[in-house]
């Protein structure tokens, strides 16, 4: 398999993903867009951080492509529904660069402070200007924090050690949990009256582009510091040029911008901004984590198919995958079968989940997989793990999903229903041991039936003779049947068959069993 990694990462990560033996693995820091579009149909896996821009144009050449991987945090560069839709897994290495960005935020807040990049440049020019750049304490001031997830609560952590009094506003963690960090949860526009530094780390969305713009400065003390090392864009480049220009913010300290590399940012040109160029991350210990990090999520993913830290996919680490795996087996299995034998589109599907099955920690992977089963005999190998929630949806399929713990007839069960535009029916099945695939329902009828190969499925009545009567039509013809199962209505005097074969039963054959006496339905399913 084949890795492109086109951002620039640590070599101990490159050495990592080198390492091993099936991996071939090329370095290009310097592809053009057009390049990458060509380049990328032979990749199996593309290593990014920010620069590289991974446009639904690429996405589209990506033939091959199984993940693009982000050394790093943000995904802003990454088409991800576009990667969705045609099965790339997204992952980004979150952890790695909090502590080192939370670190360049208060670089930038004591740098900001003292005007440290200022006296320096003016130093460098020759000059002794000590008047000019008398600067701040932090000491006692309050510094207001948007956003307090994993960088926020740890500026949040070290602003208190420089003794600051730190509020936050954040809408998705409830005050309670932000007054245990020692942080005072506020709300935005009270964030905006107190905060004598305000500093942005949330991502960058619908919601939080332009987030701090007119509207909000002016709601601001004059004389207050803003800082965005988050994304640019959540605080409005034009706005902040403009209430610098009022007096309202007395000075900014920029790590991002809109455009990346910024071509003539008025902003960069103010004595009152400071600025680095995307520098939140770079430090050695971050660079070398997130490198890390990022391969063997690579690895994991291409070589056992774990995936971690992907934003359209469940993360499911390798253990649980390998307690889950078995099911996963069995939930796809059924939702081929309980597919092949419902015609129609789909329009409901209820999945339940019985006994041991309910103690896996998230069910939502198992769920996922019955898509999965489901619609790949409708759309083919573009259905995966990653998209077939999206295809469901699109389809305006109803999911339910639900437990029961206590198990009847077997310590694990799933039951898929389904309804479709034409017809509807049930399917179970069950884990023999720990990992046999077993089918146990059919409706109302009970069986017990191996989940692969070719099958037919034979509803008849059940009479003497019709089981002879079908093994010998398909013996006439040479097909030899590996399996048989049979499951009775007694009270209707029905009965289900289903028959492996180890040669794919041809459409006249099945139109033959048909018409043989007593047979009512003939199906014929590929698991
Ligand atoms: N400058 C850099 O080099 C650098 C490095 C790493 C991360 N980042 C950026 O830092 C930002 C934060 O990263 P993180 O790992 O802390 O993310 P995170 O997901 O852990 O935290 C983001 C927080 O923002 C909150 N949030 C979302 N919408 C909000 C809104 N409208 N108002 C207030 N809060 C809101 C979320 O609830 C969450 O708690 C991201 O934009 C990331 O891309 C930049
Ligand atoms: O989101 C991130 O992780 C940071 O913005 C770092 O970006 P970089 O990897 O391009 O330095």
């Amino acid at each position: 398999m084949k890795v492109l990694v086109s951002d620039t990462l640590a070599e101990s990560g490159i050495e990592k993903l080198r390492a091993i033996p099936d991996l071939e693995v090329e370095v290009n820091t310097s592809l053009t867009h057009e390049e990458l579009c060509q380049a990328i149909k032979e990749y199996d896996a593309l290593v990014i951080r920010s620069a590289t821009k991974v446009t639904r144009e690429v996405l589209e050449n990506a033939d091959r492509l199984k993940v693009v991987a982000r050394a790093g945090i943000g995904l802003d560069n990454v088409d991800i529904d576009a990667a969705t839709k045609r099965g790339i897994v997204v992952m980004n290495t979150p952890e790695g660069n909090v502590i080192t960005t939370a670190e360049h935020t208060i670089a930038m807040l004591m740098a900001l402070s003292r005007n440290i990049p200022q006296a320096t440049q003016s130093m460098k020019a020759g000059k002794w200007e000590k008047k000019k750049f008398r600067g701040k304490e932090v000491f006692n001031k309050t510094l207001g924090i948007i956003g307090i997830g994993r960088i926020g609560r740890v500026v949040a952590d070290r602003a208190k050690g420089l003794k600051m009094n730190v509020i936050a506003f954040d809408p998705y963690i409830g005050p309670e949990a932000i007054n245990k960090l020692g942080v005072e949860a506020v709300t935005f526009d009270e964030l905006l009256a107190r905060a004598d530094y305000i500093t942005v780390h949330t991502p960058m969305t619908q919601e939080t582009r332009d987030l701090i713009n007119k509207d909000a400065f002016q709601k601001m003390k004059r004389g207050v510091f803003v800082l965005n090392c988050a994304r640019g864009g959540i605080v409005n480049e034009q706005d902040l040029y403009q209430a610098i220009e009022e007096g309202i913010v007395a000075g900014a300290a920029l790590d991002v911008f809109v455009e990346e590399p910024p071509k003539d940012n008025p902003l960069l040109a103010l004595d009152k901004v400071i600025s680095t160029p995307h520098l939140g991350a770079s430090t050695d210990e971050a660079q070398e984590n997130v490198a890390l990090a990022v391969a063997d999520q690579v690895i994991d993913y291409l070589l056992h198919g774990t995936i971690r830290n992907a934003v359209n996919a469940p993360a499911i680490d390798g253990e649980v995958l390998a307690t889950l795996w078995p099911y996963l087996q069995l939930a796809e299995k059924l939702g081929s079968l309980v597919q092949q034998i419902t015609p129609g589109a789909p329009e409901e599907i209820s999945v339940e989940y019985v006994g041991e099955v309910c103690s896996a920690k998230d069910l939502k992977p198992l769920t996922i997989s019955v898509l999965k089963g489901i619609l790949t005999p409708m759309l083919g190998d573009q259905v995966n793990f990653v998209n077939a929630p999206v295809h469901a949806k699109e389809r305006g399929i109803r999911v339910t999903e639900s437990t029961r713990e206590e198990a009847e007839d077997f310590t694990n069960l799933i039951s898929i229903y389904m309804k479709t535009s034409k017809d509807e029916n049930l399917v179970a099945g069950t884990l023999f041991g720990k990992k046999d695939v077993r089918l146990v329902r059919i409706n109302d009828f009970r069986l017990e039936a191996a989940l692969e190969g070719h099958l037919v499925l034979i509803y008849n009545i059940d009479t003497p003779g019709t089981i002879g009567a079908i093994g010998t039509c398909l013996g006439r013809h040479d097909i030899n049947i590996s399996m048989m199962d049979v499951g009775q209505v007694l009270e209707r005097g029905q009965n289900i068959i289903l028959l492996r074969t180890d040669t794919p039963v041809t459409d006249n054959v099945i139109q033959e069993v048909l018409a043989l006496e007593n047979v009512n339905i003939v199906q014929k399913l590929e698991l």
